[in-house]
């Protein structure tokens, strides 16, 4: 075995002891560091001074007690965090997550994520996320207020417009960045973009809450045309039925695609025939309005509901898994190259399982990551930071064309950098245009 090979193997280890039991974090470093193993092997100075291994240890973990109050007049008490991995590009940037799953492997393994995400976009932003094991689920509206209220009142000291800028994820969306950003402009006394994602009424910017599920649908416009194919004639499996899925859906069926299923943790949504946007459009009103199964659709619009089922063994084109990490097991992943799906494409972050990606990898399907093709939320959200750091308020037509232009620079990256033979890795592409520019940022610092 080469020196190297022994250093690189060493470094492993020891990524791996630091960061023991936190399997999603660990899955998510080995998928870069294989993609970057080659960079790295032949330039001394991303050696010598350590970089990948820099790169897995977050600059910054905060951990703190929200205790707040139910409805009842009992006390709660969860955890929160806020992981500001790297900021060697730009002020943190990620979203806050609210799931009782949420833990330190979940937050750095999506913090991790973001650092290269937001240097694909081209936008100067490092990577962070946040967020507490809080289940929202069932709670009223003013318990929803008040746990928001209780995590600013600490996560405030730790972010602001050039340090940290906080966004929404699962379970956070326009009504809680709304408590959240209430409540840091009221303890800062500043109104600034300390968060993205706001309410158009108070800061927030046009096309940020289609931007993830709409740059997704560019994205995969542009890994169609590379395969000399077009969305138009295409029938595609989505997962999940919130932000990322529904505009996703919405975007795609727009371009004349059938999107066949939608799916929550209850199950699947199968519509033969394809959703129209009315129907998109009933299933965002009916879920902002009581959060409630999307078994309800059935009533009133027909299709079937598949109680306990994913949509992954239903036959189709194109694959979007917009739900949550790991929610594509190699089971899920074998049907879908029985079924011949040709593309795959991420909304969620790191939706496969280590096993579904390497099955999925071994045979024909085009495989995007999200870290490339999810890209276009946190692009927006750059945009949303620029807009009020110049007191102004961008359309959302000239947003919207920006995002393509963003989508389409993150294509060429991955083209650039993942070029194999006559085919495009997009795995190994978005790694490698990515850790090139945070690597040369560390590198600028000194050690
Ligand atoms: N909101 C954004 O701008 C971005 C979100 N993402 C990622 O996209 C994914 C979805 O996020 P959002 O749509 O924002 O969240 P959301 O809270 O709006 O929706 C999540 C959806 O996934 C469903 N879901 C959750 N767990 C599930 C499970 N085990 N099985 C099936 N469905 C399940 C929920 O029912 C819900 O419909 C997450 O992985 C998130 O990190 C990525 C980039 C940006
Ligand atoms: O807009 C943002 O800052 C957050 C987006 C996000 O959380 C993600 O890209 O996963």
């Amino acid at each position: 075995m080469s020196k190297f090979e022994t250093q690189w193997d060493d470094m492993m280890s020891r990524i791996e002891t630091r960061s023991a039991d936190q399997d999603e974090f660990l899955q998510a470093v080995h998928e870069v560091a294989a993609s970057v193993k080659d960079v790295v092997k032949t330039d001394d100075a991303l050696q010598k001074s350590r970089i990948f291994e820099r790169l897995t240890e977050p600059d910054r973990i905060i951990i703190f007690n929200v205790t707040w109050e139910d409805d009842g007049g009992d006390v709660h008490i969860n955890r929160g965090y806020r992981v500001q991995h790297c900021g060697a590009i730009g002020p943190y940037k990620g979203g806050i997550r609210f799931h009782p799953t949420v833990d330190l492997s979940t937050l750095k393994f999506l913090a991790f994520e973001q650092t290269f995400k937001n240097a694909l976009t081209g936008l100067p932003m490092g990577g962070g996320k946040g967020g507490s094991d809080f289940d929202p689920e069932g709670r009223s509206e003013r318990e929803i207020m008040r746990f928001c209220q209780a995590f600013m009142d600490e996560l405030f000291r730790h972010i602001g417009p050039y340090t940290d800028v906080p966004a929404g994820d699962i379970n956070v969306g326009g009504r809680e960045i709304g408590y959240m950003y209430g409540r840091y402009r009221r303890l800062t006394n500043r109104f600034t973009g300390a968060m993205t994602g706001k309410g158009l009424s108070y800061g927030g910017s046009p096309a940020r809450v289609e931007a993830t599920g709409y740059g997704l649908i560019y994205f995969l416009s542009h890994v169609l045309e590379a395969h000399l194919d077009k969305i138009d004639d295409k029938t595609i499996i989505i997962s999940g039925a919130g932000n990322v899925a529904l505009h996703a859906a919405e975007k795609a069926v727009a371009l004349g695609a059938k999107v066949i299923t939608l799916s929550d943790s209850d199950g699947t949504l199968l519509k033969e025939d394809g959703f129209s946007s009315d129907d998109i459009n009933w299933i965002k009103d009916h879920k902002a309005k009581s959060g409630a199964s999307l078994k309800a659709f059935t009533d009133d619009r027909g299709g079937t509901f598949k109680s306990g089922k994913k949509p992954w063994s239903i036959k189709a084109d194109i694959a979007l898994p917009c739900a949550t990490q790991n929610e594509i097991d190699k089971d899920d992943a074998k049907a879908l190259v029985d079924n011949d799906v040709k593309f795959l494409a991420e909304g969620a972050n790191m939706p496969c399982t280590a096993k579904a990606t390497k099955t999925i990898r071994e045979s024909d399907m085009v495989y995007v990551p999200g870290k490339a093709s999810n890209a276009g939320g946190v692009a927006l959200s750059g945009l949303e930071m620029s807009q009020n750091a110049d007191f102004e308020r961008g359309e959302f037509d000239t947003l919207d064309t920006q995002l393509q232009s963003i989508m389409a620079r993150i294509h060429d990256s991955c083209k650039d950098f993942g070029k194999v033979d006559d085919r495009i890795d997009y795995v190994r592409g978005a790694n490698r245009a990515a850790f090139a520019k945070v690597s040369k940022a560390l590198l600028a610092f000194g050690i």
